[in-house]
């Protein structure tokens, strides 16, 4: 499905991205690990077009995702970003900001048939219909982050770039969205890029984990044993600084 071959980015003569590969395939969890300042949002915004690569290929299904792109490939990769507030207009309720997408790529649709999407994708991120008539500030960030994830399943995305979902989430609300994503992706035909700073969330969500540092993979790893079996000294590094994990030899 996705594939990225030799991805490089340069600000201003800097390398920031140094050669990346990356595959997702068809319903996979892909986990995308680094630091602060390690390249992760820049590897997602040039698959999203946000960015212009400085070398190297993206491709879905085979063709080559270029500057300019067709409206089927723009449609089938989605992101959603760290900051669900930031990502929402404040003036807009829930209602609009759901039917903004809709309306945008499913114009031939009836109306009718928009609204009972907006009210169904709002029910499949675990909110009532009753949601509709709020505006973001009248919802927790947790909840702004699921009316961000209904906008980015509104176009019927095959891949959904998801870049620090949960990072602006208390810790019950991330395990709350982490049983969101499961869902999402055993009902509806998706993959996802899961993008964090956060080494047990990715070993806990993905399938296979590739770790990055300082704009170089340095590791692919399956994620199931991601914290016990990996080899490279930057990703037991992640590990060591991981402060929830019990460490051996602690008192207890
Ligand atoms: N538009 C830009 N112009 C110049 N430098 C940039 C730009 N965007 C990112 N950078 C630099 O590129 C590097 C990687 O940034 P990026 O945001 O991709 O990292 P990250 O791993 O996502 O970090 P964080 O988790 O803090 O967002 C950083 O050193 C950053 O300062």
């Amino acid at each position: 499905m996705l594939s990225v071959e030799g991805l490089e980015k340069n600000y201003r003569g800097k390398a920031v991205l140094a050669g990346i590969d990356l595959t997702v395939g068809a319903g996979k969890i892909i986990g995308l690990v680094g630091t602060s300042g390690a390249g992760k949002s820049t590897v997602a915004r040039c698959i999203s077009g946000l960015e212009r690569p400085s070398g190297g290929v993206i491709r879905w299904d085979g063709g080559r995702l270029g500057g300019s792109r067709s409206r089927r490939q723009r449609r089938e990769i989605q992101t959603v970003f760290q900051d669900p507030r930031a990502s929402l207009n404040p003036r807009w309720t829930v209602r609009r900001s759901l039917r903004e997408p809709l309306d945008t790529w499913f114009t031939d649709r009836p109306r009718s048939d928009r609204d009972a999407a907006a009210a169904s994708l709002l029910e499949q991120v675990g909110l009532g219909g009753d949601y509709l008539e709020r505006f973001p500030h009248e919802l927790s960030t947790g909840q702004c982050q699921r009316i961000c994830i209904a906008r980015a399943l509104a176009p019927e995305p095959r891949l959904l770039l998801l870049d620090e979902p949960l990072s602006a989430l208390d810790l019950p609300a991330q395990a709350q969205m982490l049983d969101l994503l499961r869902e999402l992706k055993s009902v509806r035909d998706l993959s996802y890029l899961f993008i964090s700073h956060d080494i047990v969330v990715v070993s806990l969500l993905c399938d296979e984990v590739a770790v990055l540092e300082h704009g170089r993979i340095v590791e692919h790893v399956a994620a199931g044993t991601l914290l016990t079996a990996s080899a490279h000294p930057h990703t037991r590094a992640l590990i060591a600084d991981t402060p929830i994990l019990p460490r051996r030899g602690a008192d207890s």
